[in-house]
């Protein structure tokens, strides 16, 4: 059997780390776990920590702590046979050091992208809710404007890449992820990436993984990215 691979991927919201996320998962055969999507998922099934991760959600906060680990972790045991990437967390220095006592880390993938690229990005991002497939207006369009392309549904745009809550999660990203950054750093573990462009930063991130990840097996082969 070949070994687990596990990995985290790290950036500003809207560095483009669900698109890199998705060619990877492609790539390379790991499952993709997204902190993003699972407390939407969270909030639509109403559950409990659902509903508080809500309130701060909108506002453009973090969500506490101890509700992300709560979560997190539990989920992370469950896939714990897989190989898996996850993105959107650890974002705080203790959630960091709560994941470094569940398990060790192959590999973090830091994106560094310019702010006005951020916030060109984000608010041009549409999502289908039920997919969590995201789309952007001018890097990424739906082929019929405004809605899915696989179920024809509907998109939407989340409450926090409206601009009000943008500006307050960029700032309050940059504060919280420098420890974090340095946390991962001083494990040997972090590699960063600086571009204003996914489609640059890609083939760079393919083949860091490619030298890192072992050959997938026959039954699971890797599709193109798209
Ligand atoms: N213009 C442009 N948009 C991009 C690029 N990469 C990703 N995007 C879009 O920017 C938005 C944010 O990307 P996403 O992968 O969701 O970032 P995340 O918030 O870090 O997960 C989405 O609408 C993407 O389709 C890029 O290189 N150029
Ligand atoms: N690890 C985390 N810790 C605290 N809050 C989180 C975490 N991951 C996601 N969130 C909350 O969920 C929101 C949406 O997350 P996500 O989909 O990853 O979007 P983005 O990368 O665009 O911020 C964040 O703005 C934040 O409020």
């Amino acid at each position: 059997m070949s070994r687990i691979f596990r990995a985290v991927i790290m950036g500003p919201p809207g560095s483009g780390k669900g698109t890199i996320s998705e060619r990877i998962a492609h790539t390379f055969g790991l499952q993709h776990l997204s902190s993003g999507d699972f407390l939407r998922e969270n909030i639509a099934a109403r559950t409990e920590a659902g509903v508080l991760a809500k309130t701060y959600i909108e506002k453009g906060l973090l969500v506490p702590d101890h509700v992300m680990t709560r979560l997190l972790l539990p989920r992370l045991e469950e896939i714990a046979r897989s190989s898996w990437l996850l993105d959107g967390f650890p974002r705080t220095l203790a959630q960091a050091q709560a994941l470094n006592s569940a398990c060790d880390l192959d590999v973090v993938i830091s994106l560094n992208v310019p702010f006005e690229t951020l916030k060109e990005r984000l608010t041009h991002r549409w999502i289908h809710p039920a997919s969590g497939r995201v789309y952007n207006m001018i890097f990424n369009p739906p082929h019929v404007k405004g809605l899915d392309d696989i179920t024809g549904e509907p998109l939407i745009q989340h409450e926090d890449d409206k601009p009000e809550a943008l500006v307050a999660r960029l700032r309050h990203y940059k504060d919280v992820a420098k420890p974090v950054i340095d946390f991962y750093k001083s494990k040997g573990v972090l590699h960063t990436f600086s571009d204003t462009d996914t489609d640059h930063i890609w083939p760079h991130v393919s083949s860091l993984l490619g030298s890192k990840i072992p050959a997938p097996t026959p039954s699971v082969q890797p599709s193109p990215p798209h």
